[in-house]
């Protein structure tokens, strides 16, 4: 099974909390039929199904922390492993969080094909975040959460664009465009691949 994710194309989706990388990832699947794993998405199922390990999980979101490596990792793994026979591709959204991370995918996973950046602007990300803290039910939509998920953005995960710009796999995407728009330069970025 492992083999056949490597012949998989695996795109990381990165950039800042409410910067729009799980409205732009659920335009890719509509188009292009990829698998959207949202790392974020995963934890909160966990979280959901009221396990021992979820409610770990949820302390740590609560904070705007980084969960441990391993947990992430393993859970994406898994949720790839269920949808390799069926999936042209992975849209792998807010992971690697840090250099770290990224290497450890590669040696358990694979290499990416692409890095979609999506990039906007702190002031942006805030507003969209407390509109979507309006109707999201995400305990980490609030303004102070919101603040260290942002502190810790800058901090660990834009080492990352750079990790990867030197492999030149990084397109970045102006995300202060309409939606629509956006999403016309995402796809200029997948048709780009091969
Ligand atoms: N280009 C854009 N213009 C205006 N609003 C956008 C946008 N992209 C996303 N949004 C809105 C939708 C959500 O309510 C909020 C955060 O988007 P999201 O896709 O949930 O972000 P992320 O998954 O990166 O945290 O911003
Ligand atoms: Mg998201």
């Amino acid at each position: 099974l492992l083999d056949k994710i490597k012949d998989a194309k695996i795109i990381f989706v990165v950039g800042g909390p409410g910067s729009g990388k799980g409205t732009q990832c659920e335009k890719v699947v509509a188009k292009y039929g990829y698998t959207h794993l949202s790392s974020g998405d995963l934890l909160r199922a966990e979280v959901a199904s009221g396990s021992e390990r979820g409610k770990t999980l949820q302390a740590i979101m609560q904070k705007g922390e980084l969960v441990p490596l391993d947990t992430v990792l393993d859970m994406i793994k898994d949720a790839m492993i269920a949808k390799v026979d069926v999936s042209k591709g992975f849209l792998i959204d807010g992971y690697p969080r840090e250099v770290k991370q990224g290497e450890e995918f590669e040696k358990k996973i694979g290499a990416p094909c692409l890095l979609l950046y999506i990039d906007a602007k702190g002031e942006t990300m805030v507003k969209r975040l407390m509109k979507r803290g309006e109707t999201s039910g995400r305990s980490d939509d609030n303004e102070e959460t919101i603040k260290k998920r942002l502190d810790l953005y800058y901090k660990a995960t834009e080492p990352v664009i750079a990790f990867y710009s030197s492999r030149g796999i990084v397109r970045k995407i102006d995300s202060e465009l309409p939606v629509d728009e956006v999403f016309g330069h995402v796809a200029k970025a997948i048709d780009g691949l091969k």
